[in-house]
């Protein structure tokens, strides 16, 4: 059994720990695009001003991706927050499963797929989202693996094209769709084969739900790219176009559903036979239409039949449930994460959020497993299913109100929590709202202070990564804002690249807690933090403290 030793010279606060997450509240670059900044924010003021702070790396190969370019986002900043530790993602992973051939050998996954699609003279159906966010796809795997079904003799293949504009600009669908009906007119060239697009529509409003928060978007896609029922259109170019015009000022992210047609007959149904890829390698909003295509029974929606074809995913989504059954890369093996090691030493502890968040405190949080540790407690604060720039506050105000009353109660010596404020209306590219929503967050953070000084605990504060701290497109030479001909700046509805502040706030003093000397410090660190303050000696290979106690 892993263990932790007990440090001597501090044996832990009168109070509880409490890990706050403030999702996607960075340190920005710029002001003028810094929403986190221009809130009103007296109470991070102040810790700023009075508390231990430092500056945290939440970005890039600090949290296992694979280069410095790629943003942070809640799943890897979870897995590094969790486990202490950074392992190489599913991003980088894939990359190289690729790039050595490991993914496509004899006897893999993708060889039965392909396998089974010559067997029955079937099609290969790919479902993800079209973009190179590198969150929870990457438009070079598909790519990849396009090319590679035809120099291995599919004649028929399928693309159920989900529209980003979250992890990249807001309205940038056309870059993606035009690179890739290029790509598919130069396969298709030489007529051996027939690749198109069948269907898709905006990762927001089909197919990719979380947490169970709003299965109908799942049933949309199921009714979309199952079925082939829905609006259609010639090209996936004509369906976005059309929306466009129809519905001014729509986000690529809510984009409607839309099927593909040729000669009044939609072009790809998924039917008996086939195989499919959901090549999204994340797991968080794949687990839903996973279980779509692969649950017996299925109490969410009404399939109105379910084709018998053959499924994967990218990557396994969730280690203690074994989901999916087949998948093409094997996911980093994320082991003795924090939750593991203050179970096992009796440390009582509370993971809550409201549904939008509540497996990245939970499933991420424990290193993508579903499975709970003996010692804790899971609390979901149901989150309302409306545009959440409508509602910034979201549920910070029910989820302070049950951190607090966890705090006064004294049955937890751990309570980790995220606010989703930041990063959920951070997407939304509505800056009047991102302000209200930061605030929010801030008055959180300020009851929960009072709860900690009331009981001698202590709070350790920070971020999975930016996106609220970076609203408008920046120069990349200059970070002066990009002005459109208007003179109006661009709005940014992806994460940043940002450090995130690593805040310890100890009123009590009991602690004697100082920042240590890290080097390169990221939020792989605070796990060792919070076992530290918890007055236990963090395991060796977990990424250093950034403060010594006693
Ligand atoms: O909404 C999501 O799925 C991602 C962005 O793609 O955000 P986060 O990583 O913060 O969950
Ligand atoms: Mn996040
Ligand atoms: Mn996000």
């Amino acid at each position: 059994m892993i263990e932790l030793k007990k440090n001597v010279a501090f044996t832990g606060p009168q109070g509880p720990v409490v890990l706050v997450i403030m999702d996607g509240m960075g340190i920005g670059k710029n002001p003028a695009s810094d929403f986190v900044k221009q809130a009103n924010t007296p109470n991070l003021d102040w810790l700023h001003e009075n508390a231990l702070y430092t500056k945290l790396r939440a970005h890039g190969v600090a949290v296992g991706l694979p280069d410095d370019g790629d943003m942070g986002n809640s799943e890897v900043g979870h897995n590094a927050i969790g486990c202490g530790r950074i392992f190489e993602q599913g991003a980088a992973l894939i990359g190289k499963a690729i790039a050595s051939g490991a993914m496509y050998a004899d006897g893999s996954v993708w060889h039965e797929l392909i396998t089974h699609v010559h067997d029955q003279a079937s099609t290969l159906h790919f479902i993800g989202l079209l973009s190179d966010g590198n969150v929870h796809s990457n438009i070079n795997h598909l790519e990849s693996m396009l090319r590679k079904a035809k120099e291995q003799g599919v004649k028929r293949a399928r693309i159920h094209a989900l529209i980003d504009g979250r992890d990249v600009p807001p309205t940038s669908a056309f870059e993606y769709v035009e690179r890739f009906e290029t790509f598919l007119d130069a396969l298709n060239a030489d007529g051996t084969v027939d690749y198109c697009v069948a269907s898709g529509g905006g990762r927001m409003n089909i197919t990719m739900d979380r947490y169970d928060a709003n299965w109908d978007m799942v049933k949309r896609g199921w009714a979309t790219h199952v079925k082939a029922e829905g609006r259609t259109f010639a090209s996936m170019q004509e369906a976005v176009t059309t929306f466009r015009a129809e519905m001014p000022g729509i986000l690529d992210q809510d984009l409607p559903a839309f099927v593909i047609e040729r000669d009044g007959v939609a072009v790809g149904p998924i039917v008996d036979g086939d195989s499919v890829i959901l090549f999204n390698f994340r797991g968080d909003r794949a687990l839903e239409i996973t279980k779509a295509f692969e649950a017996d029974e299925l109490k969410e929606f009404d399939r109105g039949g379910k084709p018998d074809v053959m499924y994967a995913g990218m990557m396994q989504y969730d280690g203690d449930l074994g989901v999916p059954a087949r998948y093409l890369v094997t996911p980093p093996a994320i082991d003795r994460t924090m939750s593991e090691y203050l179970s096992n030493a009796g440390v009582k502890q509370l993971a809550i959020s409201e549904t939008q968040k509540y497996g990245h405190m939970t499933y991420f949080f424990n290193g993508n497993n579903s499975g709970k540790f003996a010692t804790e407690t899971w609390q979901e604060i149901p989150s309302d299913v409306c545009p959440f720039e409508d509602a910034p506050r979201m549920k910070a105000d029910e989820i302070t109100a049950a951190v607090v009353k966890a705090i006064e109660g004294g049955e937890y010596q751990f309570i980790r929590l995220n606010f989703p404020n930041g990063d959920m209306v951070g997407h939304t590219g509505r800056v009047d709202a991102v302000k209200l929503a930061v605030e929010a967050v801030d008055e959180g953070v300020g009851k929960i202070m009072a709860a900690l000084k009331q009981t001698n605990g202590i709070m350790v504060c920070s971020a999975d990564h930016g996106n609220a701290d970076d609203m408008c497109e920046l120069d990349k030479k200059t970070g002066a804002l990009v002005l459109d001909e208007q003179g109006n700046y661009k709005p940014k509805t992806a994460h940043s690249l940002n450090p995130v502040p690593g805040i310890v706030y100890d009123p009590s003093g009991l602690a004697n807690a100082r920042l240590a000397d890290v080097p390169n410090a990221g939020i792989a660190n605070l796990a060792a933090t919070c076992i530290t303050l918890l007055g236990f000696e963090p395991p060796e290979d977990y990424a250093a403290s950034l403060v010594a106690v006693g």
